[in-house]
């Protein structure tokens, strides 16, 4: 009965709108407002403070690129942590690569997990995988208590810089990361749109620069349902095994998936891999500046 516009100082003056058919769930989190609804052409859909997290229609896209740039960069991942991506899309997507012995998940708020398991089960199915630990937390903190060295990968699947997911942005948290991972890891953050942040890119990657003596590389996709229809991710590597993002090593096909109840992949494939990388030359002049 009438649409949900997406209205938000992060996007002045524009915003996407989606036909609602029925609101599903409202509830208040200890850390944030939670909605689902039925849309009548992108599925049902996920709401966190009035921001769009997923649709049923397009999650394909940001949860295989999100987690499949940084795992089919690196050869045999074994040993992965997923900040955030309470949904578990992200979840269903790394359980495709059979090299994976374990993933831990630090998702802040229980109630977007029990959420997206009673109205997502094709995201949450990631869950049902016996390789993942589900903790509960904050990330900053799982993190600064993480061993050194201890993942091959770490996935940052967050919200926006406003709310909880603040200083999943910031320094101190890059520098628990690159602590986290082994030499030669890889982590993929959510990093806002080309169209819409240029600012905050401009800092992330200074930040990753400062922070990872290895490769740092700004990839992007679409999202029609993300304000301006697309979605960044910073790929950086530690020091240690060069990692070439552009090409990778660890190729995932499109019926590559370790158990039945996932279909195959929708969105990601070899060559959106490295056409993710290839960047509009506003872009380029801020992220590749020397
Ligand atoms: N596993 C799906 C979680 C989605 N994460 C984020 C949700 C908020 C969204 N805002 C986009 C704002 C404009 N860049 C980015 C992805």
């Amino acid at each position: 009965p009438g649409w949900f516009s997406e209205i938000s100082p992060m996007w002045p003056g524009e915003a996407h709108s989606l036909k609602v058919e029925k609101i599903l769930f409202q509830g208040k989190s200890d850390y944030q407002n939670v909605m689902v609804f039925q849309s009548a052409t992108y599925g049902k859909v996920l709401v966190l403070d009035g921001v769009i997290q997923l649709t049923e229609r397009d999650e394909c896209a940001y949860q295989e690129m999100i987690t499949h740039l940084p795992l089919c960069s690196i050869p045999n991942p074994k040993k992965v942590l997923v900040v955030g991506g309470g949904d578990g899309g992200v979840l269903r997507e790394v359980a495709r690569h059979s090299s994976i012995e374990h993933i831990d998940i630090c998702e802040i708020d229980k109630m977007v997990v029990d959420v997206s398991k009673e109205f997502f089960p094709d995201v949450a199915v990631g869950y049902d995988d016996p390789r993942v630990k589900l903790h509960i937390g904050d990330g900053v903190a799982f993190l600064k208590a993480a061993p050194e060295g201890s993942y091959d990968a770490v996935i940052v699947d967050s919200s926006d810089p406003i709310g909880p997911a603040q200083e999943l942005f910031e320094k101190p948290f890059f520098e628990s990361v690159a602590k986290a991972l082994r030499p030669g890891g890889v982590v993929c953050t959510q990093a806002e749109s080309i169209w819409l942040h240029m600012h905050i890119i401009e800092d992330i990657v200074a930040n990753c620069r400062q922070v990872f003596k290895g490769s740092v590389n700004y990839a992007w996709t679409t999202v029609p349902t993300y304000p301006s229809g697309v979605i960044g991710f910073m790929l950086c590597s530690t020091e240690g095994p060069a990692v070439d993002f552009k090409n990778p090593v660890n190729p995932i096909d499109a019926n590559d998936n370790q158990s039945k109840s996932v279909g195959p992949l929708k969105f990601y494939n070899k060559e959106i891999h490295s056409a993710a990388f290839c960047l509009p030359s506003f872009a380029k002049k801020v992220i590749e500046a020397k």
